[in-house]
């Protein structure tokens, strides 16, 4: 019988594996939530009923922890069913929160009632992913802009006006309110979901991989509007992707989701750049790169146990 073979035997290499990965699990940094959060979300936990009447439930985050500055763009990032959707919808109040404390502007809202939680769409917006069928198509574009204004309270004029502002401030044409979804393309129709969530000046959106469902020149066009509207007006978004040169590109700090729970949190270039924790190191590596020979330099560095720079983009 081999070492290998008996089973109250660990080979000492794995065992060095072991320990090589314990490390960089602790190395792996999870920030406090900052004292000066607008939104501030502590110990949340989120389940699923499970399939069948007598199936458990399904935990699905575990204890998420984070916060975002006013102003600022937390990106959450990580792979799919990891429970980065589930985290926007909790914020939204879109699911039963089971345990944990969602704060906004000094205010707990994970138990918000109905009434209230319209009150609050005046500040937290969403962007969707599937600009197909986030917009009614039944609708013109300039009644789909009016509705929020009309929902709080503006008259009918000047609920025009605002329209006209908003197709201007996302670069559509004045007409473009007489016309129906159908009429745009995917990149413009999420202008214009971007222009209903911007409808009221809310404080933070929430944005649901907003660029996924789009081809990569009109994702560039959308990420750089997004980025000179948070200049103008401050607007914090907490941005979902599983793309981490997205991420990278949009966000100030990233915070990466691993089956329900936050593995790493930290500014976006050294996140990305120089990951610690094993998920979001394979997280990288899996990440497409069009240039081979950067992709096995991006491998062999990251692959080196210092967690040496492989910022090489
Ligand atoms: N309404 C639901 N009912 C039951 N299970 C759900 C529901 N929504 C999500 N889940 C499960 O919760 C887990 C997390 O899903 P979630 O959509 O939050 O992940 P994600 O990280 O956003 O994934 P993706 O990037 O693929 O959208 C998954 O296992 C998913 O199947």
């Amino acid at each position: 019988m081999t070492t290998n073979d008996h089973p109250g035997h660990e080979d000492s290499a794995d065992r060095l594996d072991r320990d090589a990965e314990a490390a960089q699990v602790r190395a792996a940094q999870v920030d406090e939530v900052p004292d000066d959060a607008l939104l501030a979300v502590e110990g949340l936990r989120v389940s699923y009923p499970g399939k069948g009447r007598r199936a458990a439930r399904n935990s699905v985050l575990r204890g998420v922890s984070f916060g975002v500055r006013a102003g600022e763009t937390l990106g959450l990032v990580g792979g799919s069913g990891s429970g980065k959707t589930t985290i926007g919808r909790a914020v939204l109040g879109l699911v039963p929160v089971e345990a944990g404390a969602i704060t906004f502007d000094g205010e707990r809202i994970e138990r918000a009632g109905r009434a209230r939680r319209r009150e609050l769409s005046r500040c937290l917006q969403v962007i969707f992913q599937d600009p197909y069928t986030s917009l009614n198509p039944s609708l013109t574009i300039g009644d789909t802009l009016s509705e929020p204004l009309l929902g709080q309270g503006y008259g009918r004029r000047e609920a025009r006006g605002r329209v006209a502002g908003l197709l201007d401030r996302v670069r559509l044409p004045a007409d473009a309110a007489e016309r129906l979804p159908r009429e745009f393309s995917g990149g413009q129709r999420q202008r214009v979901a971007i222009a209903r969530a911007l409808a009221i000046d809310p404080r933070l959106i929430v944005c649901d991989e907003p660029v996924s469902a789009l081809d990569l020149t009109t994702q560039q066009t959308v990420l750089e509007l997004l980025l000179e509207i948070q200049e103008q007006t401050a607007v914090a978004y907490l941005f979902v992707s599983h793309d981490l040169s997205v991420i990278r590109f949009m966000s100030h700090r990233v915070a990466v989701v691993h089956q329900g729970r936050i593995v790493e949190t930290g500014g976006a270039a050294e996140v990305t750049s120089r990951p610690r924790h094993p998920y979001t190191r394979g997280l990288m590596l899996s990440a497409p790169v069009a240039d081979v020979a950067e992709q096995r330099e991006r491998r062999r560095a990251l692959e080196r146990p210092d967690g040496a720079d492989a910022s090489a983009r």
